[in-house]
């Protein structure tokens, strides 16, 4: 039977850990021991339940989303997994986290570029337009990007851009002219080649930065979804594109996942990336997120999902109960 171990992060703002260390499993004690750093504002979560912690490799800077990174618990490449008792728990620290990100991004450069996906993410993004978020963030300075598009007129159900307005877009005030939708009326190779090019303008304009290492796009924050088999963007397991090492922004006409038609920003651009959130909810993801952290890996063909390994930067996987199941 798996262990489960639930454990309250902080119930409130006067005390650091509610659990004594001493009573937390060895590998979680020194997770805590090695990070004195850890202060009451920095924690964002109310509680999270890991089952057979040992599975998961969980860091502070997933903690804290100010983006502190703590001393020896992260490596170049490495990630962090969340596991939340509830996907309302999850949207919350989800908000929190990118909320920090924004202020740190907006204080440090003003502008925070920030790229989503389709899919489910959006509703989870649902509490950063609430109180506390909604009316502190600087949204004059964000940018948004989609990681990948249906190729679709923007007003059709399937659009992504049509689902991030509705559910997010029309209820803050990021400036239109910021909002980095796709040329619905070209194809789907000439709609990549325009976003390709629109990315490539606002570097020269300065509002994205190149990774000095990659030469690659930098986005400051990436929210992406993951889909049942272990997609991410519009890049599907087996697919040539999964290889794509040049392009920025390239094209499917036969997605497995319906529409067929769309754009998909490339590997090297999604690893370029300052933070990714990867927000998977759901039984559905369960068999995923166990091939991706589980302690044994039965199969050497990667999913594209376990090709996100970011050049410099920092990846959390956001999951509830439900996906992290099988762990
Ligand atoms: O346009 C798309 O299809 C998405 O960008 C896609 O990559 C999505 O994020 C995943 O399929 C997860 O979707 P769910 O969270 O709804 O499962």
């Amino acid at each position: 039977m798996a262990r489960s171990l639930s454990f309250s992060l902080i119930s409130s703002f006067l005390r650091p850990f509610p659990t004594p260390t001493s009573e937390l499993p060895a590998n979680l004690r020194s997770f805590f021991t090695v990070n004195p750093s850890l202060s009451r504002e920095k924690i964002t979560l109310k509680s999270a339940t890991f089952s057979s912690v040992q599975s998961c490799r969980i860091s502070t800077s997933a903690l804290m989303a100010s983006g502190t990174t703590p001393p020896g618990l992260l490596t170049k490449g490495d990630s962090e997994l969340l596991v939340f008792d509830s996907e309302e728990e999850l949207s919350n620290s989800l908000a929190k986290y990118t909320a920090d990100l924004s202020k740190k991004f907006c204080l440090e450069r003003g502008a925070f570029t920030v790229v989503l996906s389709g899919g489910s993410l959006v509703k989870s993004l649902r509490k950063l337009v609430e109180t506390p978020y909604g009316d502190s963030i600087d949204w004059g300075k964000w940018h948004i990007f989609w990681v990948d598009e249906r190729v679709v007129p923007k007003d059709h159900p399937d659009s992504n851009y049509k689902l991030v307005f509705d559910g997010f877009l029309s209820k803050v005030q990021i400036p239109a002219s910021q909002v980095y939708a796709i040329n619905d009326s070209l194809s789907a190779e000439g709609a990549a080649d325009d976003y390709e090019s629109c990315l490539k303008h606002l570097v020269n304009e300065g509002v994205l930065l190149l990774s000095p290492a990659t030469g690659f796009p930098k986005f400051d924050l990436m929210l992406l979804g993951m889909g049942p088999d272990g997609h991410i963007a519009s890049l599907f397991p087996g697919h040539s594109l999964l290889t794509e090492n040049e392009r920025w922004v390239t094209f499917i006409n036969n997605s497995p996942k319906p529409p067929p038609k769309r754009i998909t920003f490339t590997f090297p651009v999604i690893n370029s990336s300052a933070y990714v959130a990867l927000v998977a909810t759901g039984a559905g993801k369960a068999d995923v997120v166990h091939r991706a952290f589980g302690s044994k890996n039965s199969s050497s063909v990667l999913l594209p999902v376990q090709m996100v390994k970011l050049d410099n930067g920092t990846l959390t996987w956001f999951t509830d109960k439900a996906a992290a199941s099988k762990l």
